[in-house]
């Protein structure tokens, strides 16, 4: 099989593929004003997600991350779960979502094949959460982790966008509830795109002020397999859960980059920070346009970047990260 290789030698058995920018939510860092609906999108069908996922399966993609907008807003989003889990190739099938419609769905989304699942929660502290998010849902969420724990998942992750002045001030809150729950808790850092004013400026902070506290509490970081994604992440004897650490500001962050995008209308972006989408969805008609799909991957892939050009002030063409998945 001929995999999926850029020209720095990184290969690429995960996919993140988008299948809608709709989200019920207005997180400050992501869509302030809430989503915009536009009557012309029409996002990728169940059909188009299947061709999708067989060529990047035949090519070695072993992983989907399937996200938005709020995926969990698809109507037939169990059965885009269960499309992509049973496509021949396909070992892992996770989802990235805000929590909605989760208490209630989350043990049908894992019969349907969801094998991971990662959630956002920008605040211990209800009012917080509203406060970052513009939903008053944090109970909601709360209770979609637990159902996910009753369903089966064996672990969580949890995504924490840091921000100053807002929730930065929260470590002590978060590794008490980690103590004893099975959570990856992950601290992001904030990331510039295209649609962000000042807020960036004003909440921006490093990670790598957390990862000194946490090696001072005598957490240590795991070593990491060469399948990794970027997340640093650390542990602790006297703690069930982890913490990971996401900062796409430092040094190498891109050297172990693994993953390619689809958005929801179907274009390939081979980086978060990427210039342009190559158009795959003249190829997603039919199973008999594999072969063409899988050499316009290919040939696309050629031109990734070494790494994201965020330090220049260049967020490339994304106005945020709803309109491609994060
Ligand atoms: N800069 C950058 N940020 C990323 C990349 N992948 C994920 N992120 C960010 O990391 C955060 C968490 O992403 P998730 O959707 O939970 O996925 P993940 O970190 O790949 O999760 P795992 O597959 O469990 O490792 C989000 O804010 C993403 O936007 C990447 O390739 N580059
Ligand atoms: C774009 S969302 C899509 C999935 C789902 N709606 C959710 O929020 O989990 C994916 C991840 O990107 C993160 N994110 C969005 N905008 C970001 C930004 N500007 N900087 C850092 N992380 C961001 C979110 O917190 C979330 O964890
Ligand atoms: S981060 Fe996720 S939940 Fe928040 S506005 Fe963006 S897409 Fe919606
Ligand atoms: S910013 Fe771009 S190159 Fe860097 S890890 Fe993310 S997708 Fe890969």
């Amino acid at each position: 099989m001929l995999e999926l290789q850029d020209a720095f030698a990184r290969k690429f058995h995960y996919l993140r593929l988008s299948v809608t920018d709709v989200c019920n939510f207005r997180c400050q860092y992501c869509l302030p004003d809430g989503y915009r609906p536009d009557g012309r999108k029409s996002f990728l069908t169940l059909d188009e997600i299947r061709h999708i996922t067989r060529a990047f399966a035949a090519m070695g993609t072993n992983k989907v991350r399937i996200t938005g907008g709020e995926p969990s807003m698809r109507r037939d989003f169990t059965d885009i779960i269960e499309a992509v889990a049973s496509t021949p190739g396909i070992r892992k099938v996770a989802t990235t979502t805000n929590g909605y419609r989760m208490a209630e769905r989350v043990a049908d989304w894992r019969s349907a094949g969801l094998d991971a699942i990662n959630v956002s929660l920008d605040s211990l502290d209800p009012r917080m959460f509203h406060q970052i998010t513009g939903q008053n849902r944090f109970h909601e969420v709360m209770a979609g982790i637990d159902a996910a724990f009753t369903a089966g998942f064996e672990q969580v992750k949890v995504n924490t966008v840091l921000m100053r002045g807002l929730n930065d001030g929260e470590l002590g809150e978060f590794l008490a509830w980690i103590k004893s729950s099975p959570i990856q808790l992950r601290f992001i850092e904030l990331m510039q795109t295209g649609e962000m004013d000042e807020l960036f400026e004003r909440h921006h902070v490093r990670g790598a002020a957390i990862k000194e506290k946490l090696l001072e509490a005598g957490w240590q970081q795991r070593v990491r397999a060469h399948n990794d994604g970027p997340a640093e992440v650390f542990w602790h004897a006297d703690y069930v859960g982890e913490i990971g650490l996401i900062m796409p500001y430092a040094q190498d962050f891109c050297a172990s980059c693994n993953r390619l995008r689809v958005s929801a209308l179907g274009k390939l972006h081979l980086c978060l920070f990427g210039e342009y989408g190559v158009d795959l969805r003249d190829l997603l008609q039919s199973p008999g346009q594999q072969a063409a799909l899988q050499r316009r991957l290919r040939e696309a892939l050629a031109d990734k970047k070494a790494t994201h050009f965020l330090h220049q002030g260049h967020s490339g063409m994304t106005p945020h990260l709803a309109s491609i998945g994060g």
